[in-house]
């Protein structure tokens, strides 16, 4: 490891976000926040950097970006990331790797307790007998479902499988495990369904200053038909979701993956010269969304601009950028 290679821990964890090994905007943030903890235990050992407190934050930069380009549209990764390196601090290697460790330990216990707080707030939405529908598998969402079914409500659920990578069945399994009884259908199958759902539950992966809700593609299709079959739709989203940039009018980008999460590569050589694409998210806007559920209780999608503000009213730094 030079001063500015990052740890093979950090090499790892960013393989397996870029992978989506690991993957949920929750728990890439909670993997990115350790891996920064893994770089300071490793460049307070290296000798590049074990006694040089300024090789030491420059390393930690360096483990930063190397993490933050992984995937595009998570904000919660980010944001971790800015957690972390904002108390970063000390004037040895040995303070400054202290630092880092207990803000990474502080990190993943907020998101925890945030979960688990978001949950209670959410499972207040849902009624004794509901049936809920399902997009991917986000444990935001599935937080709510299960603190309802701990509070003693009787919840059903219809999952939507959500091509290209089909996450549907990690939520389809969990579910069933929490005592939900399921039912797994294709995407296209969603809107004939919705007469049978009480409430419609996703995720997020970033919740912008409008109130525009970013989540696994085929969310906003979903929200515009539970509107039109008068289903409300819930977003579960831990306030690090919330995505600072779109404060000073920045968009938030789509991450457009590999045509081969598709298609398999004999069809794709049939098919020939047509075009495939995959963006992996799409943007439901707030008129389609009736409340964003976090760990500070619920929100009409508009309103979430003030919540943001005082949370991250000064803006979008970023720590990990060479000075
Ligand atoms: O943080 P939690 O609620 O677990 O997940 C939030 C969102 O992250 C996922 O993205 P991907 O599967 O990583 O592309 C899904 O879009 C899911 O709704």
């Amino acid at each position: 490891m030079t001063d500015t290679e990052p740890a093979p821990a950090v090499r790892e964890t960013a393989e397996s976000i870029a992978t989506m090994e690991i993957r949920g905007a929750a728990t890439i943030a909670s993997a990115a926040a350790e891996a920064l903890a893994e770089q300071a235990e490793a460049a307070a050992e290296a000798d590049a950097t074990a006694s040089d407190p300024e090789a030491f934050r420059a390393s930690m930069r360096a483990a930063a970006r190397t993490l933050r380009e992984t995937r595009p549209t998570a904000v919660s990764l980010p944001n971790a990331l800015r957690y972390v390196l904002q108390r970063m601090e000390g004037d040895s290697v040995d303070r400054l790797r202290r630092s880092v460790v207990d803000a990474s330990e502080a990190f993943v216990e907020q998101l925890d307790r945030a979960q688990e707080d978001l949950g209670q707030v959410g499972a207040n939405r849902l009624a004794d007998g509901d049936t809920v529908m399902t997009h991917c598998h986000s444990t935001d969402a599935l937080a709510c479902i299960e603190a309802a079914v701990e509070q003693g409500k009787s919840i059903s659920a219809v999952v939507k499988e959500t091509r290209p990578r089909q996450q549907g069945h990690i939520t389809a399994e969990q579910l069933r495990d929490a005592g939900v009884p399921v039912t797994l259908i294709v995407d296209s199958a969603a809107r004939r369904y919705l007469d049978e759902v009480d409430h419609v539950v996703v995720g997020a992966d970033s919740i912008a200053a409008d109130g525009g809700v970013i989540n696994k593609i085929g969310t906003s299709g979903l929200a515009v038909n539970a509107r039109e079959r008068g289903v409300p739709i819930m977003t579960a989203a831990q306030t690090i979701k919330l995505h600072p940039e779109t404060l000073t009018g920045h968009t938030v980008e789509i991450e457009m993956r590999d045509e081969g999460e598709v298609i398999e590569p004999e069809a794709r050589e049939e098919i020939g010269d047509i075009a495939v694409e995959n963006p992996a998210f799409d943007v439901t806007p707030p008129r389609y969304m009736d409340a964003i559920v976090t760990e500070q209780g619920q929100f009409p999608p508009e309103s979430i601009v003030t919540l943001m503000r005082e949370l991250f009213g000064e803006g979008a730094a970023e720590p990990w950028a060479e000075p």
